[in-house]
């Protein structure tokens, strides 16, 4: 059997046997501009995800459509461009998508739990156990989460960008074997079907697959188009998690191991859940200038990083935040959760451990939190 073949059938078999599953649903396919939520596709995926579940899986759903399901409602025509107005129909569709996930779910006596996410709740420790744990619980107890991005709280700035990557981040958070992502096409093709010519590409297995494939964008509900969704699939596949990119319309197929849609590869390692945070967290709030002994110490012995080490600070940030890590030449050696505020930390610069106070004695990035680029 040829190498590609075989990795094919490995790919999909892992995603048809896949324990824990996070099958994200775009708002072409459960939207439209005129009437909303478009129930009948929203009740044929309801189907599919309890066929999965009654089969033994755990499913989280991330399920975009807000925005979609609030153009109707306030007798808005396209979908809003500004920012306040798409927060407006979020809150109005949210509601709608909430309620119409409950009622498709209790056909089956299912209960679903809503779970909205901002960046902000991925980057910080406390909220991204918190996240964790509510997702964990829901499934315990049998209930389906129904994740979103916090649309109304979520501001340009700190935004995941498109519910594509929020389904990546939480493919990682919960741990799943496998992500599926469903939309209003059939898969990755060499360039935009809506073009003609393209070709259908079944399978991901390195980057060279993806050489030459223009991923465009999206209809006038999606929000990322194509190249969204492939940096998703690739943010997921490098962590770990294998990838299904398929039809909403093949739901059923894909849930049941089906060849349908694009298999994308996983990396046999996948970075621990509290690193893959670090390195794929929104924003960084600032930056910590090393010398080059804390370079080597952080990046080649994988150590803490202690104060003595740092020659300067950039931005203001709080305890908790994703800082940058530069080198002497300024560029960018690692990324990390830093444990001081910017004023605390300007304070303790270059000085040695032992000459701190017993609370300042942490290391200002502790090793579990660093991640090197
Ligand atoms: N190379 C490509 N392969 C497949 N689809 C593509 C490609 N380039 C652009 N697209 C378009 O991307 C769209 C899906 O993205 P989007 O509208 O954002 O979906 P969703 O709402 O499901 O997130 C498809 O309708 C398709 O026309
Ligand atoms: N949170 C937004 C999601 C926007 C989004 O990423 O949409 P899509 O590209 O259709 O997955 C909403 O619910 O409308």
């Amino acid at each position: 059997m040829d190498e590609a073949v075989r990795s094919l059938s490995e790919t999909r078999a892992t995603i048809a046997a896949a324990r824990s599953v996070v099958v994200k649903i775009g708002s072409s396919a459960l939207t439209s501009m005129e009437s909303g939520i478009d129930l009948r596709a929203l009740n044929a995926l309801a189907d599919a995800i309890e066929a999965r579940m009654r089969a033994g899986s755990d499913v989280v759903v991330v399920s975009s459509g807000a925005v979609g399901a609030g153009i109707a409602p306030l007798g808005l025509t396209k979908r809003p461009r500004d920012l306040a107005t798409k927060q407006a129909a979020a809150s109005v569709g949210q509601l709608a998508l909430a309620h119409a996930w409950g009622t498709s779910f209790a056909r089956y006596g299912r209960t679903v739990g809503q779970v909205l996410l901002t960046a902000d709740d991925i980057a910080r420790r406390t909220q991204h156990r918190n996240a964790q744990s509510t997702l964990d619980r829901l499934r315990a107890l049998g209930a389906v989460a129904i994740v979103n991005e916090n649309d109304t709280v979520a501001t340009t700035e700190l935004r995941f960008g498109d519910n594509d990557r929020l389904a990546a981040m939480v493919a990682h958070l919960v741990g799943a074997d496998a992500l599926v992502l469903l939309s209003d096409v059939d898969g990755l093709y060499d360039g935009d079907p809506r073009k003609g010519g393209a070709t259908l590409i079944p399978e991901v297995t390195s980057p060279e697959d993806l050489d030459g494939v223009v991923a465009g964008s999206g209809g006038a509900l999606g929000t990322g188009g194509m190249a969204s969704k492939l940096s998703a699939a690739r943010l997921a596949a490098d962590s770990g998690v294998p990838v299904l990119l398929a039809a909403a319309t093949d739901a059923a197929a894909a849930l049941t191991g089906a060849a349908v849609g694009t298999a994308f590869a996983a990396r046999p390692t996948r970075l621990s859940a509290r690193k893959f945070w670090v390195r794929h967290a929104a924003d960084t709030r600032g930056g910590l200038h090393l010398d080059a002994g804390a370079v080597r110490a952080v990046v080649d012995r994988r150590r803490s990083l202690l104060p003595a080490g740092i020659t300067g600070i950039d931005g203001r940030f709080y305890g908790g935040d994703v800082v940058s890590l530069l080198g002497p030449d300024g560029a960018a050696v690692a990324r990390g959760v830093v444990a001081y505020d910017s004023v605390e930390l300007g304070e303790m610069l270059g000085r040695s451990t032992v000459e701190l106070p017993s609370e300042l004695q942490r290391p200002v990035v502790h090793a579990d939190d660093l991640v090197p680029l």
